[in-house]
C-alpha cells in the first residue's frame, strides 16, 4: 500500500509536475517555431505615415494579450500627447492675438522678442517686441480675456512637458523634446512581443514603493491634468481655439482632436489607455523596431517579424540592412496629408 505524501512533499511533487509541463510546452512551442516559415515585412513610409499605427494594429489582432500587458504604458504617453497639444493651442493664440505674456520663465515659446509689435494687441504684453517678420496680429476678439485667464490655468500643465519627457527618456533630458523630438531610451527593445514591460509593472504596482517614486512627474502631471480638465475642455471648444482651427491657422497634429475631446475620461485618476487610445498616440520611432507575430495562414503557421523603421529623413539610413532578406515591404502614405497647406506664418517664422 502507497504511503500518504505529507503537504510538503505534495507540494514539491507539483512544483515538479509544473516545471516538466512547463518544459514540455516550450519544447512543443520550439518545435512549432521551427516548422512555421518566417516572413519578414518591412513598414516604410515618411514620418507620421501610420506605420507604428499599422504595426500596433497588427499586434491587437494577432497578439492582443501582449497589448494587454503593455496597456499601463500608454498612459504616460496620452498625457505627453495632450501636453503637447494644448502648448501648440497656447502657441498659436498668442502668436495670433498677443494673449500671453511670454517672457523668461514662461513655459511657452512665442518670446517678446519674437512677436512683432502690432497695433489693437490691448492687454496682450507679448507684442511689445520688435521682430522682423511681416506677421500681423489679429485685433482682440470679446473673448480674448477668457482666454487670458483659461491659459494662466493652464500654464503648470504645459510647464511639466520636457520633465515628462525626461522622465520617459530614462532620465535623460530631450534638448528640443518642445518641437516633438522625443526619444525614450530602450523604449524600442521593450516593445517586443516576447518581453515582459517593465513600465507597465510600475503602474500596476500603484502605491509599491520605490518604483512609483520613478514615475513622480507623471503621477504629478495625472493630477494636475484632473485638476484642469475642466479649462482643457473649455480651451478645446471654445470658439476663438475652433476658429483657428477651421482656418488652418492652427495645425494640430492628428490624435489632438481626438485626445482632447475625450479629457473627461482621459483625466480620471483610474485611467487606463483603450485600444482607441493607444492606436491615436503619436511617438516617434526612432531606429528600426523587430515585432514577431504567430500568425496562421490556410493551416501553415508563419512566423512574422514585422520591421516598423523611423521616418524621418534622419532616420532612412537605418533601414538599409533590411532590405536584404525582407519578404515583403508595405509602403505607406498618409492620405490625411492630400490637402495639406503650408505650415501657419507663424510656424514658419518662428522656427526657420
Ligand atoms: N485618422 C487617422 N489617423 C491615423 C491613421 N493611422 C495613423 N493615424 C494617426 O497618425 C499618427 C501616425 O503616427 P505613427 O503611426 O506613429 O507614424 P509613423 O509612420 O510610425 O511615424 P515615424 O515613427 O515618425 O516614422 C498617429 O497619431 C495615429 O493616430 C489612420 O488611418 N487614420
Ligand atoms: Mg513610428
Amino acid at each position: 500500500m502507497r504511503q500518504r505524501r505529507s503537504p510538503a512533499e505534495e507540494e514539491e511533487a507539483l512544483r515538479i509536475s509544473n516545471a516538466i509541463d512547463e518544459e514540455l510546452r516550450r519544447e512543443r512551442e520550439a518545435m512549432r517555431r521551427r516548422k512555421a516559415k518566417d516572413v519578414k515585412v518591412m513598414l516604410l513610409g515618411q514620418a507620421e505615415s501610420g506605420k507604428s499605427t499599422l504595426q500596433k494594429q497588427f499586434q491587437l489582432y494577432y497578439s492582443s494579450s501582449t497589448l494587454d500587458r503593455e496597456r499601463a504604458s500608454w498612459r504616460p504617453i496620452v498625457y505627453f500627447n495632450i501636453l503637447k497639444a494644448i502648448r501648440m493651442i497656447l502657441e498659436e493664440l498668442d502668436w495670433e492675438y498677443g494673449l500671453g505674456a511670454s517672457g523668461p520663465g514662461d513655459p511657452l515659446s512665442v518670446s517678446p522678442g519674437l512677436l512683432p509689435s502690432t497695433s489693437g494687441t490691448g492687454t496682450g504684453s507679448g507684442g511689445s517686441g520688435s521682430g522682423s517678420s511681416t506677421h500681423s496680429r489679429a485685433a482682440n476678439p470679446a473673448w480674448f480675456p477668457e482666454l487670458g485667464l483659461l491659459r494662466n490655468k493652464l500654464l503648470p500643465l504645459v510647464a511639466s512637458e520636457d520633465a515628462l519627457a525626461s522622465e520617459l527618456s530614462g532620465g535623460v533630458h530631450v534638448a528640443g523634446g518642445k518641437t516633438g523630438v522625443y526619444v525614450r531610451s530602450g523604449w524600442q527593445a521593450l516593445t517586443s512581443a516576447n518581453r515582459s514591460w517593465p513600465l507597465a509593472e510600475n503602474f500596476t504596482q500603484a502605491g509599491g514603493g520605490g518604483k512609483q517614486a520613478q514615475w513622480a512627474v507623471t503621477n504629478i502631471v495625472a493630477k494636475t491634468l484632473a485638476a484642469s480638465m475642466d479649462e482643457v475642455e473649455m480651451l478645446w471648444w471654445h470658439p476663438g481655439v475652433q476658429s483657428l482651427l477651421k482656418g488652418n491657422k492652427l495645425k494640430l497634429e492628428e490624435y489632438a482632436a481626438f485626445f482632447l475631446a475625450n479629457i473627461r475620461r482621459i483625466a480620471q485618476a483610474d485611467y487606463m489607455p483603450s485600444n482607441e487610445d493607444i492606436l491615436h498616440v503619436r511617438l516617434q520611432t526612432i531606429g528600426v523596431t523587430e515585432h514577431a507575430f504567430d500568425i496562421n495562414l490556410g493551416g501553415t503557421n508563419y512566423n512574422w517579424l514585422l520591421y516598423d523603421v523611423g521616418g524621418a529623413r534622419g532616420q532612412r539610413h537605418a533601414w538599409v540592412p533590411f532590405f536584404d532578406d525582407a519578404t515583403a515591404i508595405i509602403f505607406l502614405a498618409p492620405i490625411s496629408a492630400f490637402d495639406q497647406v503650408r505650415p501657419p506664418a507663424s510656424f514658419l517664422t518662428r522656427f526657420d
